[in-house]
């Protein structure tokens, strides 16, 4: 399903870092970037290491702050614009509309895996049995063995581990989803897993925007690239140095 109405569009985005070790240098990240995703669409972000994908990810999620541009998103039937947005109107934009899933899992001591993942079911209202059916259906879909469904995944292994987070990601039905990576560090059975899951939230109509760095899944999932072009580094200045 897609609709020609765009449900996240981005224009003249700018970041820069701020290199402290270099005399508040300003280190130039993203400059100008555009880009809209319409539902039923999976845009991969693609470009050299260093260009500026997780970058721009992350700004679109509101973890880093933009210096200008502006990055809108629809949210009951009209733009909600969050470059310079109040925190609180970026955290109901992110409870509503615009799930974010990463490669890590921020592990909750003591809490069984099929209630971390049914918790934001929960947190928006759910009833606790139909929270924990859908979490359990993930976690399946997911290959985590049942047996490890009440445990807390702080011993799982890493791969586990990242897909109890895809599942708590997942478990709401977010209109827009922003993907950092989330097969990494998966074998071939469990990546499939994953694919099929991006597949079908895709063709339901979520807008999707990812990293993907396995050609193979990116082939699998996106049905658009955008290229993130490195720009021209000021001299003395180089490739990693964090703020
Ligand atoms: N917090 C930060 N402080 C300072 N510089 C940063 C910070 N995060 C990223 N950078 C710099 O911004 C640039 C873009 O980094 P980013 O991680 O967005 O690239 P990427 O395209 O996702 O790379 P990769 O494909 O290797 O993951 C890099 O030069 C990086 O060193």
């Amino acid at each position: 399903m897609t609709s020609s109405r765009p449900a996240l569009r981005v224009c003249g985005l700018t970041k820069s870092f701020i290199v402290h070790a270099q005399g508040d240098l300003a280190l130039p990240v993203l400059r100008d970037v555009a880009l809209s995703v319409s539902p039923g669409e999976c845009l991969a972000l693609v470009g050299p290491s260093g260009a500026g994908k997780s970058t721009l990810l992350r700004s679109l999620y509101g973890n880093y702050r933009a210096d200008g541009g502006s990055i809108r998103v629809r949210q009951d039937e009209a733009w909600t614009e969050l470059v310079g947005a109040e925190p609180r109107t970026v955290l109901d934009v992110r409870h509503r509309t615009m799930g974010f899933v990463s490669q890590f899992l921020r592990v909750i001591p003591r809490v069984s895996a099929v209630d971390v993942v049914a918790e934001p079911l929960r947190r928006r209202g759910s009833e606790p049995a139909e929270a924990r059916r859908r979490a359990e259906f993930l976690l399946a879909m997911l290959g985590i063995p049942a047996r490890l469904w009440s445990l807390p995944p702080a011993t799982f292994s890493g791969g586990e581990q990242q897909r109890v987070n895809i599942a708590r990601s997942l478990i709401v039905d977010y209109p827009i989803l922003l993907l950092d990576e989330p097969t990494a560090s998966l074998d071939a059975a469990n990546r499939d897993g994953v694919v099929e899951l991006i597949r079908q939230r895709r063709d339901a109509g979520a807008a999707i925007v990812g990293i993907f760095h396995d050609t193979g899944v990116r082939d699998a999932v996106a049905t658009r690239v955008h290229e993130v072009l490195p720009p021209a580094q000021p001299a003395g200045v180089s490739p990693g140095v964090a703020a």
